[in-house]
């Protein structure tokens, strides 16, 4: 792992958690449900390829929603979701594996799972189409990048500057995730993916992460070459006001049509 000097206190106790939590028993084995696919899907129909996020809580949010977790991503696929994603981590995020095979039984689009995977035997907790890597967090990120493809899994690496991103394409990345929100300081910035995108062969499919929450947001993302969004609060609602999961992920997948 890269340096954990100067890192968020709620990160440092998310990454202390992380490192003690058990593996899954058997090694499983994934059928996975492909993502590329998905958003070429999405694209056909005119829709933003966003990957919404089934985010009960975080140390940024200022509630909780304890709903259903396969209803919510219901809500979010008639909204035009191309991906779920499903926060596992339970003791920041309120997640759980259980979450995730509840979420992927009940939709048919593909199902990432987010969490801070240290060790290849977290890889065996559940099965997803997806899985995070954070790069700034894995010691041998071709090893599990490896591993992760061995299962089935599309591997999805996150990284959060210019050298990070280097290190994913060195692991052999064909997905990667930009995350404007900064893991050391909890600050979001959508010219981190600006600046980061422009870096990126064309051959991978990447992702604009975190604080993206208007149609606005979107076209900036998307101009900026983001194949699909990620977006969690935007679109969970911790306490802001709207509550309609569908509505709020419609406003998104549809922020390129002017039908907002
Ligand atoms: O969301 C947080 O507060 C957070 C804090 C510490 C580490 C990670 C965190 N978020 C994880 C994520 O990657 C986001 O849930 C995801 O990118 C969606 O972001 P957003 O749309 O801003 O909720």
């Amino acid at each position: 792992m890269n340096s954990e000097t100067e890192l968020a206190p709620a990160v440092a106790s998310i990454l202390e958690a992380a490192r003690e939590r058990p593996g899954g028993g058997d090694r499983v084995s994934v059928d996975a449900r492909s993502l590329s696919d998905a958003i070429d899907r999405a694209e056909a129909a005119g829709r933003v390829p966003v990957v919404a996020e089934v985010k009960p809580t975080s140390p940024t949010a200022e509630g909780t929603r304890d709903d259903d977790p396969a209803a919510l991503a219901e809500a979010m696929v008639e909204g035009g979701a191309t991906a779920i994603s499903v926060l596992t981590e339970p003791d920041h995020f309120g997640g759980s594996a259980e979450s995730l095979r509840q979420v992927r039984d009940a939709v048919d689009v593909p199902v990432l799972r987010k969490d801070f995977i240290m060790h290849e035997a977290q890889l065996d907790v559940v099965e997803a189409d997806l899985l995070l890597l954070i790069a700034r967090f894995v010691d041998d990120l071709e090893a599990l990048v490896a591993a992760a493809r061995e299962r089935g899994f599309q591997p999805l690496v996150e990284v959060h500057d210019r050298a990070e991103l280097e290190s994913a394409l060195e692991a052999g990345a064909d997905l990667i995730g930009v995350n404007n929100r900064d893991l050391a300081r909890l600050e979001v910035d959508l010219g981190t993916f600006e600046s980061v995108a422009t870096e990126v062969p064309d051959d991978v499919t990447l992702i604009a992460e975190s604080g993206i929450s208007s149609p606005e947001d979107v076209r900036r993302m998307r101009e900026a070459g983001a194949n699909a969004l990620l977006v969690g609060s935007a679109i969970m609602d911790h306490g802001t006001g709207e509550t309609d999961i569908t509505a709020n992920t419609r406003r998104l997948t549809q922020a390129t049509t002017g039908d907002e």
